[in-house]
């Protein structure tokens, strides 16, 4: 009968998204972070017996960091990190070693108050329709990820007996921007109908990514006179408020849980009166 034993080995929550605001009168910081924990020491018992006494749950890991964000804020995340992974060696006699590891997304000012723009990422599209009708042009952009962290309300939706979600009158409203436009003259600058969209975003006071959707449309057609119509597909990327009372800590829209899915998925053409789209042109989002 052979014998096997447990070599190397570690555990812990990985890719804990956390979007933190800090709130100052001179507008909002905001720290997007995807934190890593790993930690090894006495636990071989979990692995060969199932015995859990020695084990802290990865969901107490990632609980750990939301508190973390909430108590001390995050000044730069080698200090958090650091924080983070004396802690649960200081704390737990059966863990030796702790790894944190973070990674940040930078963020790029839009305004000087709730708007950001995630940096990197960014795609410009051109689709060149040619045929016996002429040449249609359709330009756009994709991945052009924008975030307000207030300025945005839903509430007063239908509700039936499925419906959890609370009503909220202060929210993170944050989208990647999937757009194409079509102009009736074939060439133009697409950076207008960028900007168009980014100004929309910052300067619309939200009461659903639908109503932010058709008034960035509307943007891009009041500034770009060539534009007949623009069609956008805005993933709702949800930003959840971390409930941090089981740690007896309050969280005044401070602390954020990024999810990456599902996502609310919003599209929709926005056109110009009377704009007719030529059946060729077969659109993709
Ligand atoms: O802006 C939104 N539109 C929705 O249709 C919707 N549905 C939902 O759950 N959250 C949101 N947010």
């Amino acid at each position: 009968m052979p014998t096997f034993e447990l070599g190397p080995n570690q555990y812990g929550k990985a890719e804990i998204r956390l979007v933190h605001v800090e709130r100052t009168g001179a507008g909002d910081r905001l720290t997007d972070l995807n934190v890593s924990v790993a930690l090894r020491g006495d636990l071989a018992a979990s692995h060969l017996t199932g015995d859990n006494a020695a084990v802290l749950p990865t969901d107490t890991q990632k609980n750990t960091v939301y508190a973390f964000a909430r108590q001390f804020g995050i000044a730069g995340i080698e200090a958090f990190a650091t924080r983070l992974a004396e802690h649960f060696v200081a704390t737990q006699p059966s863990i030796h070693e702790a790894r944190v590891t973070i990674e940040r997304y930078p963020w790029i000012d839009v305004d000087s108050r709730h708007c950001l723009r995630r940096s990197g990422g960014e795609v410009h599209t051109a689709t060149v329709h040619h045929g016996h009708y002429g040449t249609q042009v359709v330009a756009g952009v994709a991945g052009l990820v924008l975030l307000k962290t207030t300025d945005s309300e839903f509430h007063g939706y239908l509700k039936d007996r499925y419906t959890t979600l609370a009503e909220t009158r202060d929210r993170i409203l944050a989208t990647s921007v999937n757009a194409t436009w079509r102009t009736a003259t074939g060439f133009t600058d697409p950076e207008p109908a960028r900007a168009a969209l980014v100004e929309a975003f910052a300067d619309t006071y939200s009461h659903a990514l639908q109503q932010t959707l058709f008034a960035m449309g509307s943007r891009v057609l009041d500034r770009c006179p060539d534009v007949v119509e623009v069609k956008l597909s805005l993933p709702n990327r949800h930003h959840f408020l971390v409930d941090l009372t089981p740690f007896g800590l309050d969280n005044p829209n401070e602390v954020y849980y990024a999810a990456d899915r599902p996502y609310g998925l919003i599209e929709g053409v926005v056109r110009r009166d009377g704009a007719t789209i030529p059946p060729e042109v077969t659109w993709t989002f």
